[in-house]
């Protein structure tokens, strides 16, 4: 229970569903319950009396009975449904807007896949117990205790006798949720294993047909389906055992009933209406017991869901605004870090040791070294994408930690190292951090990134619709949106994480050129692996294994036989004199 308690804050809101729905489930229930009755009185009353000029009188009150029921039955499904649907909605969207505000940290291990059946089977799962669950499990309180009354009413013995298995009924029952419970955890895990196989060999697509490994692909999938299909099984082996005790056990009380109930109406102790009327109210006992399972099944299921969905709903921030927090309108984009140290929490040891080193608006940093040594790291601090474990980071003065994230980021350019384009035209792509940007902001920056007259050659212009990973496009092409991209937002602080590096050099030239006049005064962050990239820079940090090990500008770099050098060397200079060195 302890897993609902936890959701109500999604279901709660919508409680006057659920309890109109409960108040018809009621009205349907007693009406069923009268349905024995009305057989009773027929039977003993009209029938062995022979009064049949109430026959008529019986009929029309039978179908007068029926129309209400229908009609509450109605009432009860509808609004039963109402109370599922309207709290899954809520608790979508609190998943999804939980998922967009986790850090990075949270997605280093998270699977797509997985993430993706937490928010379609396991709510489903969760909704459907909601919906149905929920009530049928009061519909069966209320069906065995209102028939438990009216049979008491009949005869105290035979309802003794009759209902002398429910307690074995009980323990099996009990024992199959026991059972079944992490069984359908098991479902649900394999589930989420499946998804994430399939999306990851969609995304991965291109690696698997270059590398011919479609084969292994396949037996990977096999295997996990495979799992999946056993998972289901063992279930249902749980199902077909635990199935027929219970049904054996019922039957046993039909068996007393007919010996016993038999035997007292021989002996003049009960009607024969009344023995008939007892089977269906022992029905209506043995029934909802022995479909307990599947309430319970779905009980578990919805439980189980409901933990997995926890595990997003409770996941900690981590990064957030701190308590009065500054909103960043506009930063100048002085960069300042002092003794900054980042240690991975996934990771042994530290990314970045004690890194310093200060920007002031206008300036270009440059950062190369080798691939691991740290760079991408630096920048990732400056947008608090993690927070550094030791030292301080400033902007404009201020330590990161007291901005708002959103305006903070708000003024932050990135192109990361793999650009992603969604599947919209290449306009809403360029204006995706500021929506509201006119054309002619759309097209200043996508003549600043160089990208306006390939888009002009395409047969849409602005408006052509990408694929799901700007498919039809070159590397490069993506690599300047995205550069547009970055732009459009007015950025005082821009970041290009090897942004550059599918273009060729002539147009990294001219990218550069352009954007070194709308830089000015702002910061650009450049990392990159080719000197060309950086050599303009106002300062070029050289990192290894998380250390700045040489800095200054090219001219100076060069000068100096450091790493630097070593890495100019080997892109300038005759190669094979080098390797042979
Ligand atoms: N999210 C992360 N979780 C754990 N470790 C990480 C994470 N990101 C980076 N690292 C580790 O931190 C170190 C620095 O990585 P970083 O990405 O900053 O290097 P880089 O210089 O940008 O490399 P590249 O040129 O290959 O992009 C590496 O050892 C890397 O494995």
């Amino acid at each position: 229970m302890e897993t609902f308690q936890k959701l109500k804050s999604y279901y709660l809101p919508f409680k006057k569903y659920f309890i109109i729905s409960i108040l018809f489930l009621i009205v349907v229930t007693g009406i069923t319950v009268v349905y024995p009755i009305i057989l009773q009185l027929t039977i003993d009353e009209v029938v062995l009396k022979g009064e049949y000029g109430w026959i008529p009188y019986l009929s029309i009150g039978f179908i007068a009975v029926m129309i209400v029921k229908g009609i509450a039955t109605y009432i009860y499904q509808y609004t039963g449904d109402m109370f599922g649907i309207s709290s899954v909605y809520l608790l979508r969207n609190g998943l999804y807007k939980k998922l967009q505000y986790l850090p990075f940290s949270y997605y280093d291990n998270a699977k797509t896949g997985d993430l993706m059946s937490r928010l379609t089977a396991d709510v489903e799962g969760f909704r459907f117990f909601l919906s149905a669950g929920f009530s049928e499990l009061i519909r069966f309180v209320l069906l065995i205790a209102v028939s438990f009354v009216v049979m008491l009413n009949y005869s105290v013995s035979l309802t003794l006798v009759t209902l002398v298995t429910i307690p074995f009924l009980a323990v099996v029952t009990y024992k199959f949720d026991k059972a079944v419970h992490p069984a359908f955890r098991g479902i649900r895990k394999s589930f989420g294993i499946l998804n994430t196989k399939v999306q990851e060999n969609i995304s991965g697509i291109n690696t698997v047909k270059s590398l011919s490994r479609e084969d292994f692909e396949v037996g990977k999938f096999n295997k996990a389906n495979g799992d999946y299909k056993d998972q289901y099984l063992f279930t249902s082996s749980i199902w077909s055992k635990y199935f027929p005790l219970m049904e054996f056990l019922g039957n046993v009380s039909v068996l007393l009933l007919i010996a016993y109930g038999g035997y007292l109406v021989i002996n003049d102790s009960l009607q024969p209406g009344e023995l008939v009327a007892f089977y269906s109210l022992l029905g209506y006992i043995m029934w909802p017991i022995m479909n307990l399972g599947f309430v319970v099944n779905q009980f578990s299921q919805a439980k189980a869901s409901g933990e997995r969905l926890l595990e997003i709903l409770e996941k900690d921030y981590l990064i957030a605004d701190k308590l009065g927090a500054k909103h960043a309108e506009k930063l100048e984009g002085e960069v300042e870090f002092c003794n900054v140290s980042l240690k991975y929490a996934t990771k042994e040891g530290f990314a970045l040791n004690e890194i310093s080193f200060s920007a002031q608006p206008g300036k270009t940093i440059g950062l190369i070294g080798g691939t691991g040594s740290g760079k991408t790291s630096i920048t990732q601090l400056l947008t608090r994408f993690y927070e550094a474990s030791d030292g301080v980071v400033l902007i404009d003065g201020h330590n990161v930690e007291e901005y708002e994230i959103e305006s903070l980021r708000g003024n932050i350019g990135l192109v990361s190292q793999e650009s992603f384009l969604f599947s919209s035209s290449i306009k809403s792509n360029i204006a995706y951090g500021k929506p509201e940007s006119t054309m002619e902001e759309i097209v200043h920056a996508a003549k600043l990134a160089q990208a306006h007259d390939f888009i002009m050659e395409l047969p849409d212009g602005y408006d052509t619709m990408l694929g799901e990973r700007g498919l039809g496009l070159s590397g490069g092409q993506k690599q300047r949106i995205a550069i547009a991209r970055a732009i459009c937002i007015n950025p005082s602080i821009l970041i290009l994480d090897d942004a550059t590096s599918a273009v060729d050099m002539q147009t990294e030239f001219t990218i550069q050129k352009e954007l070194h006049a709308i830089m000015e005064n702002k910061t650009t962050f450049i990392i990159a692996h080719r000197i060309s990239s950086i050599k303009h820079a106002d300062e070029i940090l050289v990192l290894d294994d998380g250390h700045i090990v040489e800095r200054g500008r090219h001219a100076e770099l060069i000068t100096q036989h450091g790493p630097y050098r070593r890495i100019y060397d080997i892109q300038f200079k005759d190669q094979k004199k080098i390797i042979n060195a």
